[in-house]
């Protein structure tokens, strides 16, 4: 038998199955057995090791969006008005073959946006395109889930579904659940937390069908299987999603209403151009990208090209900043002057754990070296010796005057 006659056999079971406590181990046992076989499923083909029939397309810019969505929705549409770059667009579906780039120059920062095909029912089990679609949303920072307003509701749950079958979470957090295999001492089950849809026998139905016999668990949240079984296969994609309900020129003044007060949803129409600021402004604070401009000692700050950082991807911290402008910066790191809502005041001296905040004005100050020119020898130049601290200090003093 095949994978997918296995994961349908197993699908149809669990439908017969009754959701009741007595039932629940059972479906506990079920679920991290059709887990296994989606995390089979995923695995890419042996004989191809990075075959051309991929979508790779090179990371550019600042943060990748990418465009998912059923055929025909707009994808296409939204990208060429977004990015320039056209991409065709035409009234039957499955127009869209591969992955088409795009830049959005938005905040003096630049967004790769991504075209994709049209995915349909299915698609995790690799119908269509489905396969290449998800790898390549699996490496976005954000996910553009484009719906078509005037059709049900439900298309939005078909396609979350399909992600969630090969590992996506859209808009959530890891499961605080701390888990560690054991060589030997059996199964430790703790919790922090009163746990209402989780018990020692079910975490420990779910690991025998790993064959987990010795580890520690502990809850520090109220988490179900699913939870558990996400942190076991320790594969899982946390990827922030904005649903774009697109054409909303076809569709009545309440309902556009009602598509805008629900929770990470944003109405628009791509050929009418209908939102399209409202569309950036809020793929930006999804990203939570942060820029900071970067000066020197009595010169003023770049405004025209900031240091993008983001807070998912490397962090916003001086150190990162540090390592983002050259990765030998950190060696000659001093310390930094700050000018921005992070600051408590202006400038604050920071080090490197100091956490930026978006249009931080920043200086770094690099120790002196005093022998030789070579790269990385600041780093154990103490500053306790008296030479060093007093540039510092006159080096801080000049900037403070700026
Ligand atoms: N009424 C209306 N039609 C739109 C809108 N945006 C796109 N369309 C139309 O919808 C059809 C499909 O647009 P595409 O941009 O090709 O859609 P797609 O999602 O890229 O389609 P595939 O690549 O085939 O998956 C075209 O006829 C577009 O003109 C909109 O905001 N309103
Ligand atoms: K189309
Ligand atoms: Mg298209």
């Amino acid at each position: 038998m095949g994978i997918l006659e296995k994961i349908k056999e197993i699908e149809d079971e669990m439908a017969r199955t009754q959701k009741n406590k007595a039932t629940e181990y059972h479906l506990g046992q079920l679920k991290a057995k059709l887990a296994k076989l989606r995390t089979e499923l995923q695995a890419p083909p042996k004989e191809s090791k990075g075959g051309g029939d991929g979508f790779e397309v090179q990371k550019y810019g600042d943060g990748r969006v990418a465009l998912i969505g059923f055929p025909s929705v707009g994808k296409s549409t939204l990208l060429t008005v977004l990015t320039g770059t056209t991409s065709e667009v035409a009234a039957y579906e499955f127009t869209t073959l591969t992955c088409i780039p795009g830049i959005i120059h938005y905040n003096e920062a630049k967004i790769q946006l991504l075209d994709l095909p049209g995915i349909i029912e299915g698609a995790a089990e690799g119908k269509g395109r489905g396969r290449q679609v998800i790898a390549v949303c699996k490496s976005a920072d954000l996910l553009l889930m484009v719906l078509d307003a005037s059709k049900p509701h439900a298309h939005r749950k078909i396609l979350t579904a399909e992600l969630e079958a090969v590992g996506i979470r859209l808009n959530r957090r890891p499961p605080s659940i701390y888990f560690k295999k054991k060589k030997t001492g059996g199964m430790s089950f703790n919790a922090t937390v009163p746990l209402t849809r989780m018990d020692e026998k079910l975490c420990q139905r779910i690991l025998q069908e790993y064959k987990i016999h010795n580890a520690e668990v502990l809850f520090r949240e109220d988490c179900d299987m699913d939870d558990l079984i996400d942190v076991i296969e320790g594969n899982r994609r946390y990827i922030k999603c904005l649903y774009v309900y697109n054409k909303i020129d076809v569709c009545s003044i309440e309902e556009v209403d009602a598509i805008a007060r629900m929770p990470a949803s944003i109405p628009c129409s791509a050929s009418q151009q209908l939102n399209m600021d409202g569309l950036l402004e809020r793929m930006w604070d999804m990203m939570a990208l942060v820029r900071v401009y970067t000066k020197r000692v009595g010169g003023k700050p770049d405004f025209a090209d900031p240091v993008v950082m983001s807070a998912d991807r490397g962090g916003t911290t001086i150190d990162a900043l540090c390592r983002q402008i050259h990765k030998t910066l950190i060696a000659d790191f001093q310390y930094s002057l700050v000018w921005g809502t992070s600051s408590k005041h202006y400038p604050q001296r920071c080090g490197l754990t100091h956490p930026l905040e978006d249009e931080d004005v920043v200086q770094i100050v690099k120790q002196k070296v005093t022998t030789g020119g070579e790269e990385g020898k600041g780093r154990f130049k103490s500053t306790s010796t008296k030479g060093p601290a007093r540039i510092a200090d006159r080096e801080k003093k000049a900037a403070l005057k700026t």
